[in-house]
């Protein structure tokens, strides 16, 4: 088979339009008739009109006497007038129907009574006074809904009130969904053990489900089906005999040998677009056969989603009647200059929280199998196809995935990784919901540099002075002239070196890297742990330039346990956190100050006291010391001011 190949890809405003206009939306979804009080959620397929009025009887709005107002007239403060009980004036509940002749309701917190039988007033009634008339809320006939309205709590009672116990409603759109390729294995097969070098876990469907349940659709996720032509085929017609209304292929959308999507949506109807100028979410397909919609979303979970976030949920919308959904906007200023692909608009997922007067947006993971970048996402800048990226510091549109308070009450937090920031901010969550941190691991001294460009609200930092041997003070004193903050200790930290388990180069020092038949996996420039590292070799008299691999630098700590475990390298210089979280063995080698640093114009910030809290809660503190390789006795105190 042909191999695809996008000659022309399409601008992602035109690929939606066309797909929108492919289909009658409403006609594809129908309607079907169902128990009002089963209608919750549901939206109508026509106007519904009241069969009954409510009240339906001239009811007592309030608990007192019922009487004619004509007989109450004259009646003041100064000249009571007395009426006869059971002849004048009736005893009535809130919602008692008005005896006969009666047209007002007098409370019976202005009623006393001076004798048996006998009820006095000391101000006239008016008509109709404290009485619910007939069809006061609601008057048989009139409109209770127009066309497409989406009926809610209130509006489910509403209509039973109004004595409609069936309502015609439109069909909830129904999505099958097929994922394919012969890599995936289902995840309950992998509860026991990870799958294994090329396989897969099949998560996708049920991440697709969701969000077509979220948007209000019924989604079915048919058996997995391997990469044969013939087998998709006979799936999606299997599929299309059903009621479902949309057809959604996931993976094989692309230009691999064994991408089939397009060719078998061609075979059965129309491929109306192939190739989207976004990223990610390329490959997306958006095709229709036997009058339904079919997609082809691409396999990595981000580029899925885009393709259901920008043409199937406009798409389900549209089948119920409603305008596309539309997230709120914000102004935000990229934390560092992104730069982007000319001619794909770019869909980069980050973070958004308030540092002082503006929304700082700090990039999360670009890469569209990266489907942390979605959960850890507060929203979307959104880079034009035709920009070669944003600038730092100046203000971008950015679309919110989360409530707008959010913004206020995010924490910012710039700096060097560490695996206590995840828990304190779990912590913090916990001291009050309404918190949330975002940490953006760009190493110690991007820390001072957001600090310095106000971008967040602290950075964490372990920045050894090679002069001194003195942790992060002189850092600041270059770094941060002019701007007062406070160094605030996390914890001391121990670095040791990460080795395979079972040590098989029996590595049992620093002074080993120097060994002919030991590589090493170096941090980047900048990095406090590389700064560590170089401190600890000037000191020992060991040259780089000896030491096999000092030039293959990673980022983060995680990364050089990767490399060490996939045996690009015999060893790295890292924390007991990462080691532990691959199984790798870790020979501590020394101890380091890692910091907190504080601008004194956020010291009393919200989001800063309850973090100053959570560093003085024993729980936590107990909680880092169980993590391992951490001394957590100077947690909490002021290391420096300036
Ligand atoms: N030579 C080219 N290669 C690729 C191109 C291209 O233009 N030329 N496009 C790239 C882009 S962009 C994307 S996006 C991907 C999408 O490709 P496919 O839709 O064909 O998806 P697969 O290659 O089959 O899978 C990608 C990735 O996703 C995993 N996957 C698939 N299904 C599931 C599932 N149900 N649950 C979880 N994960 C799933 C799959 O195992 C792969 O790792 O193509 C690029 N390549
Ligand atoms: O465009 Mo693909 O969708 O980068 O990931």
């Amino acid at each position: 088979m042909k191999r695809n190949v996008y000659l022309k890809m399409m601008p992602l405003d035109q690929a939606r339009e066309k797909f929108l206009s492919c289909l009658d939306w409403i006609a594809l979804a129908g309607s079907e008739t169902i128990p009002t009080s089963e209608a919750l959620g549901r939206v109508t397929a026509k106007v519904v009109l009241a069969r009954y009025s409510s009240p339906s009887y001239h009811a007592a709005a309030m608990d007192g006497i019922a009487v004619n107002a004509q007989d109450t007239y004259g009646a003041t403060q100064e000249h009571p007038l007395t009426l006869e009980l059971e002849r004048q004036a009736f005893w009535v509940n809130t919602g008692n129907p008005l005896p006969a002749g009666c047209n007002a309701v007098i409370m019976v917190e202005q009623v006393h009574q001076p004798g048996e039988g006998l009820a006095e007033i000391r101000a006239a009634a008016f008509p109709w006074q404290h009485v619910r008339r007939v069809g006061e809320d609601i008057v048989s006939q009139e409109l209770m809904f127009g066309h497409h309205h989406r009926l809610g709590p209130a509006d489910v009672a509403a209509l039973l009130t109004s004595g409609v116990f069936e309502v015609e409603v439109l069909r909830r759109p129904k999505v099958a969904i097929i994922p394919t390729g012969f890599e995936l294995v289902d995840w309950r097969e992998a509860r026991e053990k990870q799958p294994g070098p090329g396989a897969i876990m099949e998560t996708n469907s049920l991440f697709l489900a969701s969000l077509v349940a979220q948007a209000g659709g019924e989604p079915v996720v048919l058996d997995k089906v391997t990469d044969d032509f013939e087998a998709i085929k006979a799936a999606v017609e299997g599929a299309l005999a059903t009621d479902a209304h949309m057809v959604m292929l996931n993976a094989g959308a692309s230009a691999g040998s064994k991408d089939y999507s397009a060719h078998v949506i061609a075979d059965l109807g129309e491929v109306l677009v192939h190739g989207i100028t976004v990223i990610p979410g390329k490959p997306s397909i958006l095709g229709r056969a036997q009058g339904k919609a079919v997609v082809g979303s691409p396999g990595y979970p981000v580029s899925s989603w885009v393709c259901f976030d920008q043409f199937i949920a406009p798409a389900l919308a549209a089948m119920q009647g409603q305008a596309a959904p539309q997230r709120e906007t914000v102004q935000a200023v990229p934390a560092r200059r992104l730069p982007s692909k000319l001619g794909r608009e770019e869909f980069l997922r980050v973070h958004l929280g308030r540092v002082g007067e503006q929304v700082v947006a700090t990039p999360l993971k670009r890469g569209a199998g990266a489907i942390t970048s979605l959960t850890r996402a507060d929203g979307l800048l959104r880079i034009p196809a035709d920009s070669e990226g944003l600038e730092e510091g100046v203000p971008a549109e950015a679309e919110l995935l989360g409530p707008r308070d959010r913004l206020e009450n995010t924490l910012v937090v710039v700096g060097s990784h560490d695996v206590t920031l995840d828990l304190l901010g779990d912590h913090l969550k916990r001291l009050d919901p309404r918190l949330h941190l975002s940490s953006s691991h760009l190493g110690s001294l991007a820390g001072i540099m957001a600090i310095k460009g106000g971008r967040c609200h602290l950075g964490g930092t372990h920045l050894l002075d090679p002069e001194t041997g003195e942790y992060n003070v002189s850092y600041l004193q270059r770094y941060l002239k002019g701007v007062p903050v406070r160094l605030v200790t996390l914890a001391m930290r121990q670095q040791g070196l990460l080795v395979k388990p079972g040590n098989p180069k029996g590595i049992t020092a620093l002074a080993d890297l120097g060994r002919e038949d030991v590589v090493l996996v170096n941090r980047q420039a900048g990095s406090g742990t590389r700064v560590l590292l170089d401190y600890e070799l000037k000191k020992m008299g060991l040259d780089p330039a000896n030491i096999r691999g000092y030039d293959q630098e990673e980022y983060t700590h995680m990364a050089v346990a990767v490399q060490v475990l996939a045996g690009g390298a015999d060893v790295g210089l890292g924390i007991l956190a990462a080691a532990k979280a691959l199984g790798l063995e870790f020979i501590p080698v020394m101890e380091e100050r890692y910091d907190l640093c504080i601008p004194q114009e956020y010291w009393d910030d919200h989001r800063v006291v309850a973090l100053r809290q959570v560093l003085a809660s024993p729980e936590f503190r107990r909680q880092v010391d169980a993590l391992g390789g951490y001394d957590v006795s100077p947690m909490g105190t002021i290391a420096w001011e300036g």
